[in-house]
């Protein structure tokens, strides 16, 4: 689902404002031993309360910077995508920028209320009821009691649980309890508002009241940090990003760039197992269930193999294969996802559903299917292929991974469309 919250006209006095959000050379380590972990923050506590000198800025033993000296700043109404790899550090920045946690060093100077919407529900009391707990979660964010009982009713109106108001939240489903989170996030009326890839739960109507939501927050100058795996929910939402590897700011500033940049880099990182072509060694009779995929690559035109497909360009997916009996009709299924784009699956392709017929005798095939243009945007895939016959499976490839490039202006869609254009007066 792609988020689609208006952009806010931000007028440049708004920009000379001092920014809501400013994060300071902040750096944060962690270590990866747990009793060794436990014996420092003892050993800190007792630093701090001694007066003694606590090594913020040394590593010891074990120990390992999950952040290291972050800077930027938030302006009213802006809207920031923070993107990485995983472990590249975005909750650890967005736990340190809601109070959850300290960082080692490093200053963080917030203008106003700060709502995290960091795993939905998470902060609530399993045995207190959905009740009790928006009292103590909207006075944690900083709600008086007054003003709670003000906002009571739209909380649950919008979180739609009047009849299990009164139960334990344990009680509660996994989506009632995200519904909760977000309303009693949203209904503080926050300055800024962190959200962790928490759009991504809930049912289809409940996301498009959050969106809406979302959208009515911007247009009254909120601003957001947006942490998310799809680049597409990033482009459509954020306007700059910064992008963190490895616990360092590398890169911040328009959003296209920064995705552009991760998502290049990602590709790199995933060169040798993203090859385009695959070869498996040939199965005994014995071994195989009758028909057996071989190779699967990617073709030109001319039958040559492409390692890398481009966007918008001829590319045929062949899958040689062999097959030890006569087979009627063999379904071939191509199931593509994008693994840049946090695993969703884009294309879902079988050649019964193009009633194709495809009937096989014993020996040496290549069964190829050509598409005129790929419509695949730049990114590393992984794609799911499979052999069957009705709901016999002969043989399957899991993870067949690809790389596909463009050259081509494809912004902020989320596909490749082929076109062209004419004016008739
Ligand atoms: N409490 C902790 N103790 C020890 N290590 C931690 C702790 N929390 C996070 N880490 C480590 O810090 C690094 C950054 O983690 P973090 O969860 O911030 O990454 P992330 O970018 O949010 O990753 P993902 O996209 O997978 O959620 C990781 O190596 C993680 O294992």
């Amino acid at each position: 689902m792609v988020i689609n919250i208006q952009r806010p006209l931000v007028s440049t006095s708004e920009a000379k404002e001092p920014p809501v959000l400013s994060v300071e050379g902040v750096s944060k380590k962690f270590c990866r031993d747990l009793k060794q972990s436990l014996f420092y923050g003892v050993k800190d506590i007792a630093a701090d309360l001694t007066g003694g000198r606590r090594h913020n800025h040394r590593l010891r033993r074990k120990e390992f910077w999950a952040l290291r000296d972050i800077n930027f700043q938030l302006q009213r109404g802006q809207a920031l995508g923070l993107v990485g790899s995983n472990g590249a550090g975005k909750s650890t920045l967005l736990r340190i920028l809601s109070g959850l946690i300290k960082p080692d060093t490093g200053l963080v100077r917030v203008r106003g209320r700060i709502a995290p919407l960091i795993a939905l529900g998470a902060g609530f009391n399993p045995i207190l009821s959905g009740r009790e707990n928006i009292y103590a979660n909207m006075s944690i964010l900083g709600l008086s009691t007054r003003e709670i009982k003000r906002r009571f009713d739209d909380v649950i109106d919008f979180a739609e649980i009047w009849e299990a108001i009164d139960a334990p939240v344990q009680s509660y489903s996994s989506g009632m309890a995200a519904r909760l989170g977000f309303a009693c996030a949203v209904h503080i009326d926050p300055e800024i508002l962190l959200i962790d890839e928490v759009l991504a739960v809930g049912d289809i109507k409940f996301k498009m009241k959050c969106h809406q939501r979302l959208a009515e927050l911007r247009e009254k100058g909120t601003s957001f940090i947006l942490v998310s795996h799809n680049p597409y929910h990033v482009l459509n939402v954020c306007d700059s990003s910064i992008y963190l590897k490895k616990g360092e700011l590398v890169l911040q500033g328009d959003s296209q760039d920064v995705i552009r940049q991760y998502e290049a880099d990602l590709r790199l990182d995933g060169t040798e197992k993203a090859l385009g072509w695959i070869k498996l060694p040939e199965k005994s009779a014995a071994e195989s269930l009758g028909l057996d995929i071989l190779s699967i690559c990617f073709n030109d035109k001319n039958g040559n193999r492409l390692d890398t497909l481009q966007t918008g360009e001829y590319a045929e997916l062949c899958i040689q294969c062999k097959a030890h009996k006569p087979v009627e009709n063999v379904n071939v299924g191509v199931m593509i996802s994008c693994s840049s784009g946090g695993g969703d699956r884009v294309v879902s392709i079988t050649s019964t559903a193009d009633h194709q017929t495809i009937k096989l005798t014993p020996g040496y095939h290549e069964i190829s299917m050509k598409m005129p243009y790929c419509c695949l945007l730049a990114g590393v895939y992984s794609a799911n292929i499979y052999l069957k016959e009705g709901v016999f499976s002969f043989d399957k490839v899991k993870s067949f991974r690809f790389q596909v490039d463009s050259e081509q202006s494809t912004s902020r869609s989320l596909f490749y469309q082929p076109r062209s254009w004419e004016v008739n007066s």
